[in-house]
């Protein structure tokens, strides 16, 4: 089976075209992403689908098989592979994901892509949240987690994300306590995380724990919500270079909190997956 892999500053993802085969049901999509059995990935792109809200349909895929709303770093990867396809070239065009349609344009280069990614929603009006409802979106959430009490932000691009300042930031942080809030029963889709360290107004950096897929390097969602969280707190002004272990991603919010984010998108290899790889059990 035929994936193209490419990366966007170091979230990698495994490209399935609908003409080179159907989608792996959940235990498939586990093995193909696995690390060591399989041809690693923190995720499967499935597309270009046929929809009639947009140019091109995409689902996504995390790759403990569960189906996400939306990918920042997943949409400049297709969109990407789109033009290596030769199915865009500079215009820009729509992607209809199930947390909405988006505008993707690609610059001259290739290697720069922006998304329109939407607007962010605050607190619990968005996302389903089991807590007391939250008087103004402004004030965080209150989270005891292993000991530590957090003020965690609630913010929605499609997918969730719970966004949390903190004066100092680590990846050991984001898989300690990140792994506990994904699964908090505050969230019941479970939550991506983001610990949230402010630079200057014009910069933030952020360690990441993603819903169904743990710790990565860069993630475009994560940082539209975490510079939105920013901003609608007062920490930081309208345009934010997002810092990431991987990189960094460009992103402005707009009127309503619609993001604009900007990035890189890097072809990896064409990988034939062999069959004989589904055979091992997780
Ligand atoms: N794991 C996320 C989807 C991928 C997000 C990230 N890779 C990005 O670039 O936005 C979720 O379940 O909502």
């Amino acid at each position: 089976m035929q994936f193209s892999k490419y990366h966007a500053l170091g979230n990698d993802y495994l490209v399935l075209n609908p003409k080179d085969g159907d989608l792996p049901d959940e235990a498939g999509i586990v093995r193909i992403c696995h690390r060591n059995f399989g041809l690693g990935s923190d995720g499967i792109l499935y597309g270009p689908l046929d929809t009639d809200k947009a140019d091109f349909g995409l689902r996504i895929l995390n790759p403990d098989g569960s189906e996400a709303e939306k990918s920042g770093n997943g949409l400049r990867i297709f969109a990407r592979y789109l033009f290596d396809a030769g199915l865009v070239k500079n215009e820009a065009f729509t992607v209809d994901t199930p947390g909405g349609v988006v505008t993707c344009k690609i610059a001259d280069n290739a290697e720069s892509i922006t998304v329109d990614m939407g607007k962010v929603n605050f607190g619990m009006d968005h996302i389903p949240v089991d807590g007391p409802e939250q008087a103004d979106h402004n004030i965080g959430q209150k989270l005891d987690i292993n000991g530590t009490e957090y003020t965690a932000y609630i913010a929605d691009i499609g997918n969730p994300h719970c966004v949390i300042p903190q004066p100092e930031i680590s990846k050991e942080l984001a898989c300690k306590d990140g792994a506990v809030i994904e699964k908090h029963s505050l969230f019941p889709n479970r939550t991506n995380v983001q610990f949230l360290k402010v630079i200057d107004r014009n910069n933030i950096e952020i360690e990441i724990w993603e819903r169904g897929a743990g710790y990565t390097l860069a993630s475009g969602s994560s940082s539209s919500a975490s510079a939105a969280v920013a901003h609608r707190i007062g920490l930081c002004d309208k345009e934010i270079t997002v810092h990431m272990p991987g990189g960094k991603i460009g992103i402005t919010i707009g009127d309503d909190f619609a993001v604009r984010m900007t990035g890189p998108a890097t072809r990896v290899a064409k990988m034939d997956f062999d069959e004989e790889a589904l055979g091992f059990s997780v």
